[in-house]
């Protein structure tokens, strides 16, 4: 944990009001019937199990109270509300796509982009400039642990930087996403935080194959 001030508007996109999380986090479970079940049009949605006979499972969204029945292989298992809104998402119990996509959406709609998944950093399209890439955020990043801040993609380049101060070996960043996913901004960002914090740096960008860049951090000469 971090123990940014959320009450701070320069950190309120980046961790969520305590109290409310905590409140999120002890709800009540059923791990035995609580499940994510495919939708067309929301891509899954949360429901719980009724019956089941043969490889089909009766099921009750919890939204809107609907009777649905799937095949037992479309049903995902859903994680205990202690996940919820979870910073790496390689520590949920369940790593499927319904829970990976539920933990992106639950914390975009808190305004929180940055999301890790182990070594990766997920990023989520904001469509608008949020104040996270300031010096002051800068400064809150630097020779910080991943784990002591919450995710950012400063976090990984500070990270990098380190890595190379301390071995003295070049560092690479690959930044991969779907056309308009943010590859170009962020990729700004990380040359931003650079710039800011390590000016005698080269960075070499080579553009490999759309949708893919990849970044070296040469260690100074
Ligand atoms: N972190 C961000 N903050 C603010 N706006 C963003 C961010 N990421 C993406 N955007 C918005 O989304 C648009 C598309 O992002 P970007 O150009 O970085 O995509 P891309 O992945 O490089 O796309 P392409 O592969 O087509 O070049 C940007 O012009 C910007 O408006």
């Amino acid at each position: 944990m971090s123990g940014l001030d959320v009450n701070d508007p320069d950190f309120q996109f980046l961790v969520v009001d305590r109290k409310k999380l905590m409140k999120e986090q002890t709800q009540t479970f059923d791990g035995k019937k609580a499940c994510w079940i495919p939708d067309s049009k929301e891509g899954f949605l949360a429901a719980e199990i009724q019956s089941s006979k043969g490889d089909e499972i009766t099921v009750k969204t919890t939204e809107k109270n609907e009777t649905r029945t799937v095949k037992k292989d479309d049903v995902q298992q859903m994680n205990p509300p202690k996940y919820e809104k979870i910073e790496d998402m390689a520590n949920m119990t369940y790593l499927n796509e319904a829970s990976v996509l539920y933990n992106l959406k639950s914390r975009y709609g808190a305004g929180l982009i940055y999301t890790y998944s182990g070594l990766f950093c997920v990023a989520v399209n904001p469509y608008r400039r949020l104040p996270i890439y300031t010096q002051k955020i800068i400064n809150a990043y630097r020779g910080k642990r991943k784990a002591e801040m919450p995710p950012h993609l400063f976090s990984i380049s500070d990270n990098a930087y380190q890595n190379m101060l301390q071995d003295r070996e070049n560092q690479s960043m690959l930044i991969t996403g779907e056309s308009g996913a943010g590859k170009t901004e962020n990729t700004k960002d990380v040359i931003i935080y650079f710039a800011r914090t390590a000016a005698d740096i080269n960075i070499a960008v080579s553009l490999a194959s759309a949708p893919l860049y990849q970044y070296r951090i040469l260690t100074p000469r």
